[in-house]
């Protein structure tokens, strides 16, 4: 699923009116209709429900659902900010529609007690936003943030900008924000997780053709998507088949990070698996994961020397290895053999920050997996969400590399400019071990002959899903890595 600017969606809304033809307020019509009905599906009647309305066409969504919400016994009061020029065409005249009265929100004039109300339906501005919110509609913004009541956000909440930082502005913290058609870029940013909820986005059957025909650099990593690019298994394969891959990971205290990425590369499909592991770890591996092979660095504690990488058909690097000076040994002759792309992560980029030469032997379309503290250490500082996502664009482009960018909304960035926002993963997966998790998951792909850009979509978004039926069946805060690993099969499953 493609994300759309605002521009692309004004166009996609002009090109869907001429068309199908829809007249415009029909589409407004058809807007009001999905909030609507997701509404019935989530709110009882008894509810009283504030609506707050700009004078644009985000205004006139909220009007209209407010006349259908009143025809279906809700009750509702109406709010509009400013109306002393007319409003839109559409606003109009679904304000000459409205069977009920409504009020007016003026400089002026006093604002309304929001706590009195069970729902505020955020209507005030949407992808029209020109400027931040200022005067009334940033006290209004306020006072609906300060109640405790919780706020549904037609389309976007108010004052966000649906293509740029909106930080440090007013803005509506929405509960849950119902988006048309396609998500905004806005709505994956963790500066806005905040403002924004929970956010959906509802089929308002804009043109399907013109929007195929629309060029976007960002989309979303859906179970679609991944379909199309896992490789299934025949019948007569071998373990062969299925690729060798070597996973160099671990220091003393850190085993665990080997143990984790082991068992969750041998869960995602891999054939053989080769550990390259500091010393003491061997015993703890070897009972830990039987499944994998296991070479001893001849070192004790950390890694310090190199494993055969000839035969490999894929290499990961990172998990728990440390910082020593010995280890910068390993990862530089990891980087020198290996001839393919790699999947590097945690101190393996940690030691790229630390010896930027390094920077020029990591092969090209390698996989980096840096969550932000590792992604600030090898690009610096960044002001806001949006310009981070130049910085992971940029550093794909120059060095053609696959950034893997995790949290929220992971953002995977390809050297062609292509940026994917992964759709899976919870809030209990930010525990220790996660990360080493993904990378297992993410070799194992890679080591089966899949190209480099579909194993990273394919393991960010398989890594999520395991995440969410680990949730499923315990809870945010009771979810270990482990838990993650456990579910793997699960997630495969609803790809075979
Ligand atoms: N036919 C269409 O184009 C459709 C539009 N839809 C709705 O229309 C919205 C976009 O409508 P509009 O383009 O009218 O824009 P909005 O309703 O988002 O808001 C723009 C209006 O507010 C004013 N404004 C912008 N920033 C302001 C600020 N900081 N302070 C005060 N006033 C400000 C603008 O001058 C304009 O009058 C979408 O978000 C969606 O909710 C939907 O009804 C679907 C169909
Ligand atoms: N709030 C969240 N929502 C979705 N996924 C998350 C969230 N927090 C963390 N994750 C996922 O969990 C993993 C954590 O990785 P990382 O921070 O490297 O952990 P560690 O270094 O402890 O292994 C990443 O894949 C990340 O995308
Ligand atoms: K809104």
């Amino acid at each position: 699923m493609k994300v759309f600017t605002a521009e692309q969606i004004r166009e996609a809304d002009a090109h869907t009116i001429r068309n199908e033809p829809v007249t415009s307020i029909g589409l407004m019509e058809r807007a009001a209709r999905a909030i609507f009905q997701w509404m019935v599906n989530c709110y009882d009647p008894s509810k009283r429900i504030a609506v707050v309305c700009g004078t644009g066409n985000n205004g006139g969504d909220g009007l209209a659902v407010s006349r259908m919400l009143h025809e279906h016994g809700y009750r509702v009061d109406v709010y509009v900010i400013n109306r002393k020029t007319t409003g839109s065409d559409d606003f109009e005249t679904n304000l000459n529609r409205l069977p009920v009265p409504w009020k007016q929100i003026s400089e002026s004039g006093e604002i309304p007690s929001f706590e009195q109300y069970g729902l505020i339906i955020d209507a005030i501005f949407g992808t029209g936003l020109s400027r931040a919110a200022e005067g009334i509609y940033a006290e209004s913004i306020r006072a609906m943030n300060d109640s405790s009541v919780e706020i549904l956000a037609i389309d976007l909440p108010s004052g966000l900008f649906p293509d740029a930082s909106s930080a440090g502005m007013k803005v509506v913290h929405a509960t849950v924000t119902l988006t048309f058609q396609l998500p905004k870029l806005a709505l994956l940013m963790p500066e806005n997780g905040r403002c924004t909820g929970e956010w959906e986005v509802l089929d308002i059957g804009l043109d399907q053709d013109f929007i195929s025909s629309q060029h976007s650099p960002f989309s979303l990593i859906t179970a679609g998507l991944v379909d199309q690019l896992i490789p299934a298994r025949s019948k007569f394969d071998h373990k062969g088949n299925y690729g060798h891959g070597i996973i160099i990971a671990g220091s003393h205290g850190k085993i665990g990070a080997a143990v984790l990425a082991a068992r969750a590369a041998l869960r995602s499909g891999i054939g053989l698996l080769t550990m390259y592991i500091p010393r003491d770890g061997y015993p703890i591996l070897q009972s830990a994961v039987p499944e994998a092979m296991v070479i001893t660095d001849e070192n004790e504690h950390y890694l310090s020397g190199i494993p055969d990488l000839e035969g490999a058909s894929a290499v990961g690097i990172g998990p728990g290895i440390g910082r020593q000076a010995e280890t910068v040994y390993t990862l530089e002759e990891a980087l020198r053999n290996s001839n393919k792309p790699m999947v590097l992560d945690a101190d393996a980029l940690n030691l790229l920050a630390e010896h930027p030469h390094l920077k020029d032997l990591v092969p090209e379309n390698s996989i980096l997996t840096p969550h932000p503290g590792e992604f600030r250490r090898l690009v610096g500082e960044w002001n806001n969400d949006f310009e981070r996502l130049d910085k992971q664009r940029s550093l794909s482009r120059e060095r053609k590399w696959i950034v893997v960018l995790k949290g929220s909304h992971t953002s995977v960035s390809f050297p062609d400019g292509q940026v994917f926002f992964n759709t899976t993963g919870n809030p209990g997966m930010a525990t220790a071990g996660c990360g080493d998790v993904l990378t297992g998951v993410i070799t194992s792909i890679l080591a089966q002959g899949i190209k480099p850009t579909a194993a990273a979509l394919c393991g960010v978004y398989i890594h999520g899903y395991a995440g969410d039926l680990a949730r499923e069946a315990g809870s945010e805060a009771g979810l270990i890595a482990g838990d993650v690993v456990r579910y793997l099969p699960h997630a495969f499953a609803a790809f075979e």
